[in-house]
Parts: structure tokens; sequence; C-alpha cells
């Protein structure tokens, strides 16, 4: 469910009346610590007494609040979004939510605060009614429940009392005070450190000593209730409903990123979500050997982690791998199943870095090279390569420029995105930039958590009812890295043929989606959340069909080019061609690229030093396998489009883009004047290289649309290897349009696919709760909108041996019933019920 325009305008006016985050204020934040310490020794001296006191939770808070008890609209000075109480008690006595016993908190009618509203609620999971979605929600009114049953008995009224403020709250856009319960895993004695300094620390959790549930409230922070409604509850008698949502900047849970995930179901949001706290971070509790470039430190770490697994698991046959990863990784992950006889699929493999299906680079590199080049000219890289600090403290600076006109709640973009002990500050759905191999300092060290990779012992263990899932022998502090999500790259139409088969796909679709917002919702809607500055560039795909129309027709003239001088006799090549690139360029594409490719086999054969122009760009480069080295392509692409230009374009290749820039991306983003001319051909040539890059890449509308007129030659053009399926190539009239612009669908996407090659990330279950959180990474050799890394990281403190989970994004398929019908086992209080 998204917001209306009407409503996102409310909710922006409501963030604009508050102005900047919740106040922090030192002799707030102390005289709320005093006020629990206060209520916490009583309660405790009470408890430990002999002559128990009846009734203590209702009349202790109460007697340590006395007159000092707050009834405030907003948030409660010295108490931050994200702080926890652990009983109704803790938030009675700070003045968070002054009842003990009702979920809304509101004056009563005669109070001249009435009309503004409620000041607070708390969600308890006590009603079947409500319905929660994180960042947007439908809460139930008071009143109507039998309270042994827990069931809905009677009809609720909208006129009186509680629900009759919660309406006001929606008429007088007050917004109100929200808390949700929870109940985690079992907390280990070592306790719940955070890693960050939050307000609100003496709440505690409700931790303590031994392996007990962790239970308590944690303040979500201020929501604007959107809009009410009366409808029948799911037990019968009507009930009053309230849909609110989380003030940008004044809350937490609203501001999780999600984004399209197995099956790019999900919306994105371009808010942020704090994870970890800014101050100076505590260290993870539990000393471990550090895990670092030094070898020598790693392989003592090594050997000191498989010294405690094998001791941790040395009774019985639990154990069926020391090292899932096989070395792979810094840190060994053993494989666990202490519940059946199962074990891994013997087809699985593991890796630790991206992967190319056969086929698919050679496919999508012109696109690639093409964002990459628009993603370097929005990063700013130096001659140096590529700092992530650098680029932040360019956007803080843009951000600060700003000054009033920032849009409102919006914080200035953060120099340092981790703090010292390495944990997320704050989710950033723009994604997080990490330094490159150039950067040295300890700062830019500090920002490659992901680059890093895994350093936290975590484990694959079987799960009672979800299969293999993941946890972690530590706890793990909010904000930590925890893996990424590695498999094979895949295209989007690729993967459409092996959903509900193939349950490890994961779209690379986050920008995508970004674009698609700003394309629906428009450049000044999208301002009001983040500064347009921000936004890494995203290709609408009238731009990715021009620069892949660009390179179908420099792949068929430097073919004609390739015959005509093979003719002559005369084979020499661009001096950068390698008849060693060109092999492996060809034993890659193999499985796609048709006949292009077999004639590179055979063609090529023993000719040492000739290449074949056929295979495009990458025919120009000596790739190491899986890897894509980022300096390579656009120069070598860059080379490749210039001699063909030159070669092709006898009037200049600057004359058709206005721009003169003689650039690859300004060259393939110009009409190119061959463009119609190719793509007929392409459609009638079997053997035609350009039908390669015609092909596949396309948004399913256009597949869906135009199939009728696919014309058989060129289906055959797309050849038929074992691991791509042939698909539809575009048809002409298609292309035609496309070349000429015009269209603001979004870009294509990649698509990771890690079932039968992946790392620790694939292994992770979904939950509607979840205690993970995506981030889109820059880093390495993936730093653009089409290939970025995906982050998993803690949203929250994570006890030791708790089940690692994120949302996979499914809410709305759920809702409407599922396309496949899998049953969730997340046990979350929030669960849809189904998987997808
Ligand atoms: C990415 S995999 C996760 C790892 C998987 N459990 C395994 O054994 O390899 C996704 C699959 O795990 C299972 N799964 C994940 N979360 C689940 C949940 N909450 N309830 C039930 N099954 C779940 C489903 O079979 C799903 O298709």
């Amino acid at each position: 469910m998204t917001l209306s325009e009407a409503q996102r305008a409310i909710v922006n006016s409501v963030a604009a009346a508050l102005g900047p985050g919740p106040p922090t204020n030192p002799d707030a934040v102390k005289k709320v610590n005093e006020m629990l310490d206060k209520y916490n020794q009583r309660y405790e001296k009470e408890m430990r007494a002999t002559v128990k006191r009846s009734g203590l939770n209702m009349v202790l808070p109460k007697e340590v609040a006395g007159s000092d008890a707050v009834t405030v609209f907003g948030h409660v000075p010295g108490v931050a979004p994200g702080a926890k109480y652990k009983d109704r008690g803790q938030l009675y006595v700070v003045g968070l939510h002054a009842t003990l016993m009702k979920g809304i908190h509101a004056p009563p009618a005669k109070h001249p605060d009435f009309a503004r509203g409620a000041y607070s609620v708390v969600m308890s999971g006590g009603y079947v009614d409500d319905e929660d979605m994180g960042e947007l929600f439908w809460y139930t009114g008071e009143g109507g429940i039998d309270s042994s049953s827990k069931r809905q008995i009677k009809d609720q009224s909208m006129e009186r009392g509680a629900n009759a403020a919660l309406r006001n709250n929606c008429d007088s856009r007050t917004p109100v005070r929200v808390f949700r319960g929870y109940v985690s895993a079992p907390v280990e004695a070592e306790g719940a450190a955070a890693c960050g300094d939050g307000s609100g620390g003496r709440g505690g959790g409700g931790g303590g000593g031994g392996a007990k549930k962790e239970k308590g409230f944690v303040y979500e922070g201020l929501y604007v209730v959107l809009q009410y409604k009366m409808e029948p509850s799911k037990d019968g008698p009507m009930v009053c409903k309230f849909l609110m949502y989380g003030v940008p900047g004044h809350s937490t849970v609203n501001t999780k990123v999600e984004f399209g995930i197995f099956g790019g179901v999900s919306t994105s949001r371009l808010h942020a979500r704090r994870l970890a706290g800014t101050g100076s971070a505590a260290p993870p509790p539990v000393k471990r050997p550090r895990v670092d470039k030094d070898r020598k430190a790693m392989e003592v770490a090594r050997k000191v982690m498989l010294a405690d697994i094998r001791r941790r698991y040395s009774s019985g046959s639990a154990l069926l791998s020391d090292d899932v990863s096989g070395g792979l990784e810094a840190v060994p992950i053993p494989l666990i199943n202490e519940v059946n006889d199962e074990t891994l699929p013997a087809d699985f493999r593991y890796i630790r870095e991206y992967e190319w299906a056969p086929g698919v680079l050679e496919l999508v590199s012109p696109v690639l090279q093409l964002v990459q080049q628009e993603m370097s000219q929005f990063v700013c890289d130096g001659v140096n390569g590529t700092c992530g600090l650098a680029f932040n403290r360019m956007i803080a600076d843009k951000d600060r420029a700003l000054g009033p006109k920032a849009p409102p709640g919006y914080e200035p973009h953060m120099e340092e995105q981790y703090n010292s002990a390495g944990c997320l500050l704050v989710t950033d759905p723009c994604g997080v930039h990490e330094c490159g191999v150039t950067c040295t300092s300890a700062k830019c060290r500090l920002n490659k958590q992901l680059t890093n990779g895994v350093v936290l012992p975590l484990e694959v263990f079987m799960t009672p009812a979800k299969g293999w899932g993941v946890r972690c022998r530590e706890l793990i502090p909010a904000g930590s890295f925890v893996c990424a999500y590695v498999g094979q790259l895949i295209t989007d139409h690729m993967a459409e043929g092996r959903k509900g088969v193939d349950h490890y796909l994961f779209d690379l679709d986050f920008f995508a989606h970004i674009y698609t917002e700003m394309a629906e919702k428009g450049l000044e809607a999208i301002q009001q959340e983040i500064p347009l500055h921000k936004i890494p560039p995203v290709l609408p795909i009238a731009q990715v069909r021009k620069v892949q129309a660009r390179a179908a027709a420099v792949a068929r003239k430097l073919k004609t080019a390739a015959a005509a001088t093979a003719n002559g006799g005369d084979r020499s090549g661009p001096a950068t061609a390698s008849a060693s690139a060109a092999t492996s360029a060809a034993g890659r594409g193999a499985g796609a690229s048709g006949s292009s490719v077999r004639q590179a086999d055979g063609g090529g054969g023993g000719g040492g030093g000739g290449r074949d122009p056929a295979l495009g760009f990458l025919a120009m480069i000596d790739l190491p396998d899986g890897v894509l080295p980022p300096e390579a392509i656009p120069k070598a692409a860059e080379d490749l489009l210039a001699s063909c230009t030159a070669a092709t374009d006898p009037g200049g290749s600057g004359s058709a883009d206005g721009g003169g820039g003689g650039s690859a991306a300004a060259a393939a983003a110009a009409p190119p004047p061959l463009v119609a001319e190719a793509t007929a051909a392409a459609a009638v040539a079997g053997d035609d290289p350009g039908a390669f890059y015609l092909q596949q890449i396309f948004s399913k509308e256009d597949n869906n649309s135009n199939n009728s007129n696919v014309p058989a030659a060129a289906a055959a053009a797309a050849g038929s290897g074992a691991d791509v399926e042939p698909p539809p190539p575009l048809a002409p009239r298609s292309a035609v349009a496309a070349a000429t612009g015009g269209d603001d669908e979004y870009a294509p996407l990649l698509v990771l696919d890690a079932r039968g090659s992946g790392n620790v990330g694939r292994f992770i279950n979904h939950s509607c709760g979840g205690n993970l959180t995506i981030q889109a990474v820059f880093g390495g050799a993936y730093r653009s909108t089409f290939l970025y890394h995906v982050g998993l990281f803690a949203s929250e403190d994570i006890p030791a041996m708790t089940e690692l989970t994120y949302n996979y994004g499914y809410h709305s398929q759920a809702r409407g019933g599922g396309e496949y019908g899998m049953e969730c086992h997340c046990g979350a209080p929030n669960c849809v019920g189904q998987l997808m």
C-alpha cells in the first residue's frame, strides 16, 4: 500500500511544521534517566519484599510519577525514536503513555486538548484487526474486546472517548506518539549493549541474566493519522480503524527502506532508517580475534574460530561442515543440522563475488558501460580512484547549501556513514558509497564494511520449518554489516522464467524503483523528500534502448569491416585487441550469442592476433572470470566506439548528439543514424551480431506487446545456449520507436540468482518483521545503479544465536493471495501468513 499524493502532502506538511528531527536535550535525557532509575529501583525493591503489594504494576508507576507525569503532544523531551522500555510502568513514569491499561492515551472529552486528539497509542498485538505494514498501519480503536477470549464481541464507537480523540488527530493533523510491543528471541546472559548511545537507554529491553525472552515496547516516533473508517471486524462487530504513517525524520519504522526483492514486488521508500547511534560507539561486546587484511592475523582468527566451532558442536553429528564457504570468506561459516538429515544440494557452489551467467555480461555491457560512465560523473571520482568519504562530503556540502530549502525532516548527508565501530548509522535510499582500493586512511578503511566482507561468526543451520537459516554466535550490534547477497547475474527476462521454481532470486531493481517513483510522481514531489543532487543517475529505458541499438550498429559495422579486410587479407584490428581476450569472451558468451560467437570460435582458430569485432566491446577486454574490472570497460569501450564511429560515420560522431563529446556515453546516447537500418537488419539476418544486443534486455512490456511481430530469423539469432532461455527479440516497430525516445519506463534489470551458486546471504530466511535491513552499497567493482552490491545490515541489536532474517518484501502479493502460496513460518507478530 502506498500513499496517495494528498496523503503524502499531509505527511510532508506535518513534517515541515515539526521542523528538524526530535530535539536532543541532555538535561531532559538526564531527567528521563533519573525517573527510570527511581522507578526501576522501587520496582526491584518491592519485588524482593517478602510481602508483595497487590496490583504493584498499577500503583507503583503512579506513585513514582506523582504530579510529575507529563501529558504532552509530540515527542517527550529526552526521548528519541527507537528507545526501548521494558514495561508500561516505564512508559507511564516518563510520560510517554500515561495510561496503564488502555491502548490509546487521550485527554478526557472536556479537556481543551481533546479537540487536537490523543497523545499516544500502543500497538501490542491485542487486536486481530490491526494491519501492520511497518511504516504504515491500520490501528484498531478501543473497546468491545472480551478480555478472556480476546475476541471482538461488541461494536466500537467513533463518536466517544479515545476513538473520537484519534479521529480528532486526523482532522487536526496532530501527530500521535506510537509504541510497539515486541518479543524477541531468548537473550543470552551477555546482555544487549547497543552500538550507539541512543537515549532512553535505561529502559533496557527487559533482558538480563540467563536465556530469557526480551519483551518490551519500542518508541516508534510520531505518526500522522491519515484516515479513519468503521468496518466489520474479523470477529464480526464493527470496529474503528485509523490509518497511520510515520513522520519522516520523527519516526523509525516508517523509514525502513524496502526494495523489490524476489520479483520486484514491493515499493521503494526514499526515507532513511536510523540503525546505530551517532555517539562514540561501544565496541562489539564479545571479544574476538580481529579479522583484517593482514594474512597472519586472518589465519590466527580462522584457527581460533574453527576451534570454537568444533568445541561447540563436538557431540553428535550436527556439524556437517566447518566452513560452507570452503575458505573463501575470511571467517569459517559452519553448516549445522540438528533437525533432520538434509545436507546441501550437491550442485551448490559457494561464491563470494557476483558471477555472470553465460552471455549476460556480453548482452548488458553497452548499458553497463553507459551507466558506469554516468555514475562516475555523479560521484566525481578523482584521479586517485573512488573515495566514498569524498563523495559524502560533496553531497553534505550541497545539502548544507540548501539551508531552509531542504526538504522537511531531511537530515544533511553524513560525511561518515559508519560509526567508529563500523556500524551503519542510517540507511540511505540513495546507496552507501564505500571507499576504493586507493583509499588507505583510517577513516577510509572504516568505510569499507561490505568491501571487507563477512567478519561476524555466522553459521548456516537447519531450522525446523524454513529449511536452512543463518545465525551468529555473537550479539550483533545494530548497524553491523552481516553479509551481502551474492549470486549469479541474470537478466530479469531470464528470472521471469525461473519464478516459482527458483527461490533464490533477488532483483537489482532498487534504483529502477526510484526512477519509477520519479517518473510517476514528478521531480517536485521527490524533491520534497530528497534533494535531487543526491539521487544517483538511473537511465530511462529510451536511453538504454539507444545505447543497445548503437551497440548493435557498431557490431554490424565492425563485422562488415572485418569481412572486407579478411577478404583483402588485412586482419589488423585496433591495437588493444588480443586473441586471448576474444577467446575468453567467446567462451563466456557461448550460451547466448549465437552465430557471432560460433564464428569467433571457428574463424579465429589458429589465427593469432585476430579479433572478431562482432563480439562488441568485450572482445577488447581480458576479463578475469566472473569479475568486471571497472576501469577496463569504459576505456576499451570508448576506444571501440571511437574507432567504430570513425570508421562508420565519416560525417563525424559528434554531429548526431549535438554535444560534440566524443566520449562513449555521448556517442552511445546520440540517436544513431543507423538504428532503423540496423534494427531492420537484425530482424532478418540470422547471423547478425547486432541482433545480440537487441534481444532480451528490453522490458517485459515490450516483449508482451510485440511478440506477434517477432521474425523467426531474429529469434534464431538469440541462440539456444544451455543457460539462457532464448528471449523474444525486439520487434522492429518497437525498436525504432525506442530509438526515437519518449518512453518513461525504467531500465531493464539484472537479477541475482543464488540457487546454484551464492554466498551465505542466500540462506537467510524471510520474516515479516526481520532483524536485518537491506542497503544498496556502491563498492569494489560494482558502483552503478544497474549493478551494485546488496548489503544486509543489522537493523537492531540481535542477540547471539538468534536467526537472522529480513523482509523479502512480499507484502502486497501476499495480501492479494500470493502467486505461489507458500506459507510463512516467520512467527512475527505482524506476519501476513504467506511468503509469496
Ligand atoms: C532465499 S531462500 C532462504 C534459504 C532456504 N531456507 C534454504 O534452505 O536454502 C528462500 C526460501 O526459504 C524458505 N523460507 C524463507 N523464509 C521462510 C519463511 N518465513 N517461512 C517459510 N519458508 C521460508 C522458502 O522455501 C523460500 O523459498
